[in-house]
């Protein structure tokens, strides 16, 4: 006779390094890679997220960049952490990480506002600077430390009670240097961190030479082909990290690691050309893997933002530009005018904060899904179809 089966949940229950130390209540979330789950720090009550990670690169990804970031104030903070003891998922000893407890996420805050919750409709401009200020401060963060998180959305974006928002999820991070661990005992004199890490990850996760930048177009293809030897190319089905590739335009999730961008606009004889979008684009890796439909007559943000004020207008521009030189950084965005014109972004007590709701953007979109996740329903909707030379995108 068979034994009994062991599920996802049976791991974390079952481990007494991490029960001994924390009470495990009720699962709380659940997304591509992770089972979450409330809990509470024996020693003195901490309230904390147990996130078990049932996949070895995603959880090492998210230890490194989390430690590297630790003290930043838009990040979620990781307590603590417990390796993974050498098996993947069904081994039933996935990694855990101990995370602060955070009781909502933008996608609820959105949605709430689109239901009329709290009897007020939509989200005031003063509201939505707040929340924009925070998550570019921890963009500008996570930049600041060489941490690419690759999987931005508003239910990754974790609130707490009193209007703090985190950016959480790093299974799909990645670093851009060598980063300057911080031993987790430093913070922690129980040291079971430390005790139990057996984590080093399976690839190196970061550039040999962080130093080198490349001075030509040369050397920045050979870097290009060095990363491309270095990682080399996964097959994952569409998860999270391909939908945010999506996003910022590139098709796969490991080829990007430092500056895949790409974009296949094909140019018109004698018409708008890659000189004058994005110069070099027919240069990147991934150049004529995606190309979007012509469009005729283009309209512009203008009229796709009616009463909308310049400086809205003109950061939207800044967000969405091509050349990945002329777009803005997070740090620039949070000294731009946008901010600082009335009304000004409310004080985090005036944030509405409103209960944690379960919504259909809580499992990642495939390439077909943008429509739920966001305000990208005010730009109607989007057609996404294979070609034979990767896949074009229709904005409808
Ligand atoms: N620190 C936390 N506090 C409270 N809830 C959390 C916390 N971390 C995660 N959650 C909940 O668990 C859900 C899944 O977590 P997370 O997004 O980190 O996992 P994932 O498997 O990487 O998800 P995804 O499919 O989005 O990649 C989140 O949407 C959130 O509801």
């Amino acid at each position: 006779m068979d034994g009994p089966r062991r599920t996802k949940s049976w791991s974390i229950h079952g481990r007494t390094e991490i029960t001994s130390l924390y009470e495990i209540s009720d699962r709380i979330g659940s997304g591509a890679y992770a089972d979450v789950y409330r809990g509470r720090r024996r020693s003195d009550g901490l309230d904390v997220a147990l996130k078990e990670v049932h996949d070895r690169q995603s959880a090492s990804r998210e230890i490194e960049a989390l430690q590297v970031l630790r003290g930043s104030r838009n990040v979620v903070d990781l307590v603590d952490y417990f390796s993974n003891g050498g098996g993947d998922d069904d081994d039933g000893d996935a990694a855990v990480l101990v995370l602060e407890f955070l009781i909502t996420d933008l996608a609820s805050v959105i949605r709430d506002a689109k239901e009329g919750g709290d009897g007020r409709l939509g989200i005031r401009v003063g509201e939505a600077k707040a929340w924009m200020v925070q998550i570019l401060r921890g963009v500008e963060e996570c930049h600041r430390c060489s941490v690419v998180h690759r999987d931005l959305k508003p239910s990754n974006l974790l609130i707490s009670a009193d209007g703090v928002l985190k950016l959480a999820d790093f299974g799909q991070a990645i670093m851009l240097q060598v980063p300057t661990f911080i031993p987790m005992d430093d913070e922690n004199p129980q040291g079971h961190a430390d005790e139990n890490v057996s984590h080093i990850p399976e690839q190196p996760l970061v550039q040999d030479d962080p130093q080198e930048k490349p001075t030509c177009e040369a050397d920045y293809l050979q870097e290009i082909d060095g990363l491309k030897a270095k990682y080399p190319m996964e097959t994952t089905s569409l998860q999270d990290g391909d939908t945010s590739c999506l996003a910022t335009c590139s098709t796969s999730d490991v080829e990007d690691v430092a500056f895949k961008s790409s974009y296949y606009f094909e140019p018109e004889e004698g018409g708008l050309n890659e000189h004058e979008s994005y110069p070099g684009c027919s240069k990147l890796p991934d150049y004529g893997k995606i190309f979007f439909e012509k469009v005729e007559n283009p309209l512009g943000l203008e009229s796709r933002m009616p009463n909308r004020s310049r400086p809205e207008i003109q950061l939207v521009k800044k967000l969405v530009c091509y050349d990945p030189m002329g777009r803005a950084s997070a740090e620039e965005l949070l000294e731009d005018a946008y901010f600082i014109e009335e009304p000004l972004p409310v004080p985090l007590n005036e944030l509405r904060v409103p209960p944690k709701s379960s919504g259909n953007d809580e499992i990642s979109p495939g390439y077909g899904g943008f429509g739920s996740d966001s305000e990208f329903d005010e730009f109607g909707g989007v057609d996404v179809v294979t070609t034979e030379k990767g896949f074009s995108i229709q904005f409808l």
